[in-house]
C-alpha cells in the first residue's frame, strides 16, 4: 500500500507536538499538512526539539488547503474550535480524528457541560475512539471522537468489572494528572508557583469528564463520583478507583482474562505507576480485592495509569487513525516508556 497523507491542525500545542513525533516516524502515514491559528512559521520554529529531525512549513489553518493535502486530519484544537473544522472537512470527504470533546457526548449532555453544538449531523455519526469498546465501529468511521484523558484511564479500569459491580452503588474515581493536561496556555491555576511543591483537587464532583465516564460505562451521572487532582509533574495520569462488587471471583484473574488480547492494556500484579507508561500508548492496570464488608459487597481498588498526552490523547488518536485506514492498530505506536 502506498503512503497515506495526513495533517495536523493545532500543531503548536502539546498534543499537536506528540502527534508530530509519532507521525514523523510512522511507516504508512506521511505528514503532508501542519497548521495552527496564524501559520507563517515552521515546525522547527515552533518546536526546536524537532531541529534536524523534521522541518515543514506551518500553515494558517484552512479547510480547502487541508482537504487537497490529506486523506485524514487530526484536530488538536480546543473544543468549540474543533467542530467548526469538522463540519466542512467531513463534507469534503476527509476523515477526521478530533482530540477535543466536541463529538464525545450526546448533544444535550454536551451542551450542559460545554457550549452550544453547531454540528448535530456529524455528532450522530461520530465513533467514540476507545478500541476496547468500539474497535469494530472504528474500522469504518469517518469521524472519531478521541476520548478524554481521565475517561480513558477510568473506563479501562472499571470496564472489566461492570458485570460484578453492585448496581446503583458509587463509582469513586480519585485521579491525578500532570500539568500538560491543561494545554500550553497560561493560567493562574497552572502557574509554576501555584503547582510546584503543591497538590490540590479541582472541579470536585463536577468535572466535565464525569458525564463522559458515566455515559460510556452506561451508568447514571449520579453514580460517578470523580475528583481530579493536579500534581507538579509534566505528564502522567493515575486513577484510583473504588467500586462495590458481588460474587466469589478472583479480580486479578478476571482482569487478565478481559485484557488478554488487548495490545495496549497491561495487567500488573503490583500497583502501577505513571513512569512505566510515559511516552507510550499503554494503560497499566492493577486491582486489589477487599473482603472487609461482605454484607454490602466487596470493595475493589483499581489503579489505572496512562500518559495523558499519549494514551490520553495523541497515541490513542494515531491508533484510531490506523484502524480507520485499515492498518494494524499498533503500527508506529511508541511502546517503550521514558524510564528512568
Ligand atoms: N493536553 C492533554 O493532555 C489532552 C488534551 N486533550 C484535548 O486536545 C485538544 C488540544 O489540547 P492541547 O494540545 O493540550 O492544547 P494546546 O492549548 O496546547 O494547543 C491548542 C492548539 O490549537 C491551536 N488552535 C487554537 N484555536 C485554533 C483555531 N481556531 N484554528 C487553528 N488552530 C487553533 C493552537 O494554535 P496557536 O499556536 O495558534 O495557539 C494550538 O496549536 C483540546 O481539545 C484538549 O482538551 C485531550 C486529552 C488530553
Ligand atoms: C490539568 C488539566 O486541566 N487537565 C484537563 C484535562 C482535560 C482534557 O484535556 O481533556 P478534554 O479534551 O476533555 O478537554 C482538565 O482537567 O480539564
Amino acid at each position: 500500500m502506498s503512503v497515506i497523507n495526513v495533517g495536523v491542525i493545532g500543531a503548536s500545542g502539546y498534543t499537536g507536538l506528540e502527534l508530530l513525533k509519532i507521525l514523523i516516524h510512522h511507516p504508512k502515514f506521511n505528514l503532508s499538512y501542519v497548521a495552527n491559528t496564524e501559520g507563517g512559521t515552521t515546525l522547527v520554529s515552533l518546536h526546536p526539539s524537532l531541529a534536524k529531525v523534521c522541518d515543514l512549513d506551518v500553515k494558517k489553518a484552512d479547510v480547502e488547503e487541508c482537504a487537497t493535502s490529506c486523506a485524514l486530519v487530526f484536530l488538536a484544537l480546543p473544543h468549540q474550535s474543533a467542530m467548526a473544522y469538522v463540519k466542512p472537512l467531513i463534507a469534503k470527504g476527509i476523515k477526521v480524528v478530533d482530540l477535543s470533546a466536541d463529538y464525545r457526548l450526546p448533544q444535550d449532555i454536551y451542551e450542559k457541560f460545554y457550549c452550544p453544538h453547531t454540528d448535530a449531523q456529524n455528532l450522530a455519526k461520530a465513533v467514540y475512539g476507545l478500541p476496547e469498546l468500539f474497535r469494530k465501529e472504528l474500522k469504518s468511521a469517518s469521524l472519531v471522537a478521541n476520548p478524554g484523558c481521565f475517561p480513558t484511564s477510568a473506563i479501562l479500569g472499571v470496564l472489566p468489572f461492570m458485570e460484578k459491580r453492585v448496581k446503583n452503588t458509587p463509582i469513586i474515581i480519585d485521579a491525578k494528572t500532570g500539568v500538560s493536561g491543561a494545554g500550553k496556555k497560561l493560567s493562574e491555576t497552572t502557574h509554576f508557583v501555584n503547582v510546584n511543591e503543591n497538590l490540590f483537587a479541582y472541579n470536585p464532583l463536577m468535572h466535565r469528564h464525569a458525564p463522559e465516564i458515566a455515559q460510556k460505562l452506561g451508568v447514571d451521572f449520579e453514580e460517578v463520583h470523580f475528583v481530579p487532582h493536579l500534581v507538579p509533574i509534566t505528564r502522567g495520569m493515575l486513577s484510583s478507583i473504588y467500586i462495590q462488587v458481588e460474587g466469589d471471583f478472583d479480580a486479578h484473574e478476571l482482569l487478565e482474562a478481559y485484557y488478554k488480547d488487548a495490545k495496549h492494556v497491561r495487567v500488573s500484579k503490583n500497583p502501577v505507576d505513571m513512569k512505566n507508561v510515559a511516552g507510550t500508548n499503554f494503560c497499566d492496570i492493577y486491582v486489589k480485592q477487599s473482603k472487609a464488608s461482605l454484607e454490602k459487597g466487596n470493595i475493589l481498588f483499581i489503579s489505572s495509569a496512562i500518559d495523558n498526552l499519549m494514551r490520553g490523547a495523541s497515541s490513542a488518536a494515531v491508533v484510531n487513525a490506523n484502524l480507520m485506514m485499515g492498518l494494524d492498530e499498533d503500527l508506529g505506536i511508541p511502546n517503550i516508556a521514558y524510564v528512568p
